[in-house]
């Protein structure tokens, strides 16, 4: 099967990371994120995690670091999960996709009902905590 590669963004501010749920209209309807997209073909993963985060949010941000891959195979599709820690530059956060956002400290990540495919990534965000928040501040 073919994988979708998919960039996502940890938005790290003020010692919280900016988790969005899945509306009702999006494919995984409910389940919660970080905010991201599908890669176009020819498009560099960041080029389009900047163009993703600004078509759902309406903020621009800065690239810091990208953060281990993992794949995931859900029933219908395969997806390469590609995320980046990043620096929230300007902008006012406006739901333009998603239905809901939470700001998630470290003991609040766990609990949510995530995207089966981000698992990985939230542990990784969970275990390297301190380092993250200290290199997204500015
Ligand atoms: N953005 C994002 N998508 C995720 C995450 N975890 C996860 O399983 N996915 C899935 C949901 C979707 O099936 C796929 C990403 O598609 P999308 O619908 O968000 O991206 P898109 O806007 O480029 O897609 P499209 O509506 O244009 O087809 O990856 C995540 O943390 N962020």
């Amino acid at each position: 099967m073919k994988i979708i590669p998919v960039t996502c963004a940890l938005i790290i501010h003020q010692g919280k990371v900016l988790a969005a749920q899945r509306s009702e209209t999006m494919d995984l309807p409910g389940k919660w994120e970080f905010p991201g997209g599908k890669v176009e073909a020819g498009e560099n993963p960041e080029t389009c995690l900047i163009r993703e985060i600004r078509e759902e949010l309406g903020i621009e941000i800065e690239v810091v670091e990208q953060l281990p891959v993992s794949d995931y195979s859900y029933p219908t599709k395969t997806i390469r999960l590609i995320p980046f820690s990043v620096f929230w530059k300007s902008g006012e956060i406006h739901l333009l996709e998603h239905s809901r956002f939470a700001w998630l400290d470290k003991n609040n990540l766990i609990s949510m009902d995530w995207a089966a495919a981000d698992l990985p990534t939230v542990r990784y965000l969970h275990d390297n905590w301190v380092t993250l928040v200290i290199q997204t501040n500015r």
